[in-house]
């Protein structure tokens, strides 16, 4: 990208190449132009790499930014060879308006410097008046210096805002993108995150927060700080703070829009966060994107196969997209195949997997490269009971092995089958945070008490239970059998003890008590 305005350098440099510039104090004015030159114009580059992080985009941004500068000379050109035509005050409006263009101030610049030598020769013979070689009226390039430095000035103001939603850390930009979005109508995502109430936090939610800003991100596998996502002015997710280390299982829960696939897309670099930062294996994933891409394995939610590779071609494909050696990717393909038990099926085209067999190619590409960071999202839907579990095992394998997993996933059997830790989110926030026994300590509002009984004993259950166990009440009935709701209040062996009571006089035919499951604490903390 660099290239197109320093090609514009030598190629202006080369059109104007004459003794003029062979004289040292000339040669210097020429670097002092080209510094402001490059002041003015880096930056402009640089926003386009940010905005469109995709390198396509960045590539066709280039290009169209290559053919805008020649269009650009091309009119430099006309104005440079219609100016001598012009009255002196046509001459100078047309001036001030086109040396706010870098192109042209760079390229008048230079002619600048040419005159400004032709005239000083001149002046030392005849004795006249000469400007000097940076002042603000032609020949002199003080006036083209100056437009450079502030168009300069304000196109860095924009990098550094924009880099500066990328990194909190920068003290500098920081102040100046404060600066700047006091500048906007809009109310900043600083703003945004004021009105955010710590008091209104959960605990453990505030302990993660106050762990990740203790954190480096030497620290853990995964470090996610204070991260924004805003979608215009919809925040998708807000101040989301994650430490995850090795070993780890971590599910991302929540109720559909609560922002988990956005996470996601922000955790593979698919999307930009709106502020805050994002570490993988001590990475930055904005500034070492690539580098990052090699420590992550994705399986995203929708299958992201290409309908006519057989399951082998597909995987053949990314292992040589992760440079494994050509030697070693039968060996690959076969285990993966194996240990995902889709080997039958290798040789079939995708586009013909049934939507298990899918998500278990999807898995075993994410997991070529053996990367220390798994990103599955929803990897069990669709796979029938079987598979799941042994999906599951595999996944079990691979965290006992070191990995940090993460998921997102709407089966709670499946967090209490995998994860180490769980979080909940709710609007974009995290409500909770923890193991799912903690969790369920936590939330834990009593225990459940399913009784099964003769439908002619309806009353006298009821009379039992109420005057036994207060405090208790019915949460659901059925035809000869209730499930009631028991206080944490009341012992657990005085159910036991009251439940044998009335069998033993026949009131109940059986019981059972149950523990606050996963699927009450979700449905209590997304309320
Ligand atoms: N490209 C987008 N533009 C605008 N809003 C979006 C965009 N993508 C997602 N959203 C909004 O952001 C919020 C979070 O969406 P997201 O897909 O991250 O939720 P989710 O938790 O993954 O949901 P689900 O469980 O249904 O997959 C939703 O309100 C959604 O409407």
């Amino acid at each position: 990208m660099y290239l197109v305005p320093l090609g514009i350098e030598v190629l202006t440099l080369f059109c104007y190449q004459d003794e003029a510039f062979s004289n040292l104090e000339q040669l210097v004015q020429v670097i002092i132009l080209l510094i402001a030159y490059n002041w003015a114009v880096m930056p402009i580059i640089n926003i386009a790499t940010y905005v469109f992080s995709i390198p396509t985009l960045a590539f066709l941004v280039t290009s169209i930014f290559a053919v805008m500068t020649g269009c650009a000379m091309f009119l430099i050109h006309l104005v440079l060879e219609i100016r001598p035509l012009l009255l002196n005050d046509e001459a100078d409006a047309v001036e001030a308006v086109m040396v706010w263009f870098p192109h042209y101030s760079l390229c008048s610049g230079l002619r600048n410097i040419y005159a400004n030598f032709a005239q000083r020769q001149l002046c030392e013979k005849q004795k006249c008046y000469y400007s000097g070689n940076y002042s603000w009226e032609r020949p002199g390039i003080g006036r083209n210096l100056f437009t450079l430095f502030i168009i300069g000035f304000v196109i860095n103001m924009v990098l550094l805002s924009l880099e500066n939603v990328n990194d909190k850390k920068r003290k500098l930009s920081s102040i100046l993108y404060k600066y700047w979005s006091h500048l906007g109508s809009k109310p900043g995502v600083e703003h945004e995150m004021k009105q955010h109430n710590p008091a209104d936090e959960d605990d453990d939610v505030l302990q993660e927060k106050y762990i990740v800003e203790k954190s480096t991100k030497l620290d853990y596998c995964v470090l996610m700080k204070n991260v924004n996502k805003k979608y215009g002015n919809f925040t998708a997710v807000k101040s989301l703070n994650l430490a995850l280390g090795a070993h780890e299982c971590f599910a991302l829960l929540g109720s559909n829009g609560a922002g988990k696939t956005t996470t996601f897309k922000m955790l593979t670099s698919k999307m930009d966060v709106t502020s805050g930062t994002i570490d993988i294996c001590s990475m930055d994933i904005v500034r070492q994107q690539n580098k990052v891409s090699r420590v992550i394995g994705y399986c995203p939610q929708q299958d992201a196969l290409l309908e006519k590779l057989t399951g082998r071609e597909t995987l053949k494909l990314f292992c040589i997209l992760r440079a494994i050696p050509k030697d070693e990717i039968n060996l690959v393909i076969s285990q993966l195949s194996t240990r995902l038990v889709f080997r039958k099926f290798l040789d079939v085209p995708s586009g013909k997997y049934s939507g298990g067999n899918k998500r278990k190619l999807n898995t075993a590409v994410a997991m070529i490269g053996d990367p220390p960071v798994l990103l599955l999202d929803e990897p069990t839907s669709g796979m029938d009971p079987d598979a799941r579990m042994h999906l599951w095992n595999v996944i079990k394998e691979e965290r006992e092995r070191g990995k940090c997993v993460i998921i997102t996933t709407h089966s709670l059997e499946e967090c209490e089958a995998l994860c180490t830790r769980l979080a909940i989110m709710v609007e974009g926030e995290l409500r909770c945070i923890g193991s799912v026994q903690h969790l369920k300590n936590k939330y834990a509002s009593g225990y459940k008490l399913h009784v099964k009984f003769p439908t002619k004993l309806l009353e006298n259950v009821k009379l039992h239970v109420s005057a036994n166990l207060p405090g208790s009440s019915i949460h659901e009935e059925f035809k000869g059998m209730i499930l009631f709701h028991i206080p944490s209040s009341i012992p657990c062996s005085n159910v036991f003890y009251m439940m044998e009571e009335a069998k033993l006089k026949s009131i109940i035919e059986d019981y059972s008590i149950q523990q606050t499951s996963l699927e009450q604490v979700f449905t209590q903390v997304t309320k």
